[in-house]
């Protein structure tokens, strides 16, 4: 499952191919995609106890006919109808295989017994925050034993952005048709779907290129040292990062770069930072600078730069990221960095590939105007979208699901992360290990991609081993832990 489309081409496609076949066919695809993994699921259908969650339109169609599967295969079926109306032939079905329609005042105890239940209030039809009584059918799915089975998509998540506006069903599988949709790839909504299942209903030929891709460790194409290799094939990356007053940024940057695999690290900063990146990484090579434009003349050859953690936004800073981005190499920019940006704009006018990996906070600021950080929460995939856009560069925006845009391409959605890696300094290392493989010679899209990815997968890596022998077997982790674990995150590719 690796590719979503918009809401609207899902339906594009789905009216034309419904114009080549007799009617009600796509909905007996679902239908029987849908019964056939509840089957799966249930240790046996016979004698066990289905109930539908059905809305008034053809996500509950779905699921009446799914259901109606279940019982002429000896299920007892029950329904609850959220509203007065409700697929009409689909209910008939239920009826004539056997199922019923429960009364609304036995919805709890009825869901809070089944074996599974099927969520099928809304699909992609849903719009907005649930409104009663979905909502409160939708609740009943965070208190139940059964196994929660969400139609196309859980109820209460936008399918085209994965938004959850108050209440949602919590499933353990998702039974999506004919292709994913963008929000059960994106938080918060993929958070709701659990195992997500794609039922080929015969869109694809109608289908156009995907609108969103999540990442599969085989699409990483991370460059390994073969035997010629030297520290310059390999890739130098100049990290200019830290200031007099913050140093950890830029200890932080300069280890995600050396275990990300850099030939070299050059380190160029004022002195406080370069005494203490000396001391924790002997093998970066330092350079002491001052905060002008003509800082970058002393530090030697690099093949990707990065720029930004710890700097500071004063005058010196933005000197320093007006000298990094005036070169013709990729350039990663990234906190103090972008706040710099946002009132420097006139920067990201260049030739050579730019990364930017800002938070929802450093996204608002550089998109200014209009935007908010909490809009850009809700609306992660517009935004994202719009920033490489607008800004003629990758972007790369930080979240509980990382997003990386590049204008006309698919936005890549990052599966790794993990809500431990939200802590100060794990962004740091996110853009060394970044600048180390731009500097190694993959495209910007490749590296922030491969950066997002190993990153999340240390950050796991990292949380469990910290834990192991705990019941969960995780554990809160600092952002040095990341950097420690980066290797074990490599070689899991390898
Ligand atoms: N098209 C096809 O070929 C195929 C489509 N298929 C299936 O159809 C699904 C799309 O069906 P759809 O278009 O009927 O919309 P759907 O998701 O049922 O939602 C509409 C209903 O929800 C309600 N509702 C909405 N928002 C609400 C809210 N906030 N709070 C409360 N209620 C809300 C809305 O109520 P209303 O606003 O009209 O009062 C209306 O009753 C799709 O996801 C897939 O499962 C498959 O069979 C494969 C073939
Ligand atoms: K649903």
């Amino acid at each position: 499952m690796r590719y979503a489309h918009e809401v609207g081409k899902v339906r594009a496609a789905e009216q034309a191919l419904m114009a080549r076949l007799p009617e009600g066919t796509l909905m007996q695809r679902a239908a029987a995609g849908l019964a056939a993994v509840c089957c799966r699921l249930l240790p046996r259908v016979y004698g066990a106890h289905v109930v539908l969650l059905v809305g008034g339109g053809d996500n509950g169609g779905d699921a009446l006919y799914a259901g109606a599967r279940l019982a002429r295969r000896g299920a007892r079926v029950e329904a609850v109808l959220a509203g007065s109306k409700a697929h009409p032939q689909g209910l008939a079905a239920l009826r004539e295989a056997g199922g019923r329609v429960l009364p609304a005042d036995r919805a709890e105890p009825a869901v809070r017994h089944a074996d599974l239940v099927i969520d099928g209030l809304t699909g992609i039809g849903g719009t907005g925050a649930l409104r009663e009584p979905y909502a409160a059918l939708a609740r009943l799915t965070e208190d139940t034993d059964a196994i929660v089975v969400a139609c196309d998509v859980p109820s209460g998540v936008d399918a085209g952005t994965g938004r959850v506006d108050g209440a949602a069903v919590r499933a353990d599988v998702t039974v999506t048709f004919g292709t994913c949709k963008p929000g059960l790839l994106i938080d918060p909504g993929a958070a709701r779907c659990g195992t997500v299942e794609l039922i080929d209903i015969g869109l694809g030929a109608d289908l156009p290129d995907p609108d969103v891709v999540a990442v599969w460790p085989e699409d990483l194409h991370i460059p390994l040292p073969s035997p010629e290799s030297d520290k310059y094939r390999r890739g130098v990356v100049g990290i200019v990062a830290g200031s007099e007053r913050y140093t950890g940024a830029a200890v932080l940057c300069v280890g995600g770069a050396v275990r990300g695999g850099a030939g070299m690290v050059r380190f160029a900063s004022v002195p406080r930072p370069v005494e203490l990146v000396r001391q924790r990484w002997p093998e970066a090579v330092t350079t002491i600078i001052e905060r002008t434009p003509a800082a970058l003349e002393k530090v030697g050859r690099v093949q990707a730069w990065v720029v930004g953690p710890g700097l500071g936004t004063d005058r010196g800073a933005e000197a320093l990221v007006e000298a990094v981005l005036r070169t013709e190499l990729p350039v990663l920019v990234d906190a103090d960095g972008l706040t710099v940006l946002a009132r420097r704009r006139d920067l990201l006018r260049r030739q050579a590939p730019t990364v930017l990996t800002p938070h929802a906070g450093e996204l608002a600021r550089l998109l200014g105007r209009d935007a908010r950080r909490e809009e850009i929460e809700a609306r992660r995939l517009e935004h994202v979208r719009r920033a490489a856009a607008e800004l003629s560069a990758t972007v790369l925006l930080k979240g509980s699901t990382t997003l990386i845009a590049e204008q006309d391409r698919p936005v890549r959605v990052n599966p790794t992360g993990t809500p431990w890696l939200a802590t100060a300094g794990t962004g740091d290392v996110l853009s060394g290990l970044i600048g180390a493989l731009l500097a190694g010679g993959m495209t910007a899209l490749e590296a922030a991609t491969a950066g997002a990815y190993l990153h999340g997968l240390a950050g796991r890596l990292a949380a469990s081993a910290a834990g192991s022998g705990a019941r969960t077997g995780q554990a809160p982790i600092g952002a040095h832990d990341v950097v420690t674990a980066l290797p074990d995150a490599f070689r899991t590719l390898s």
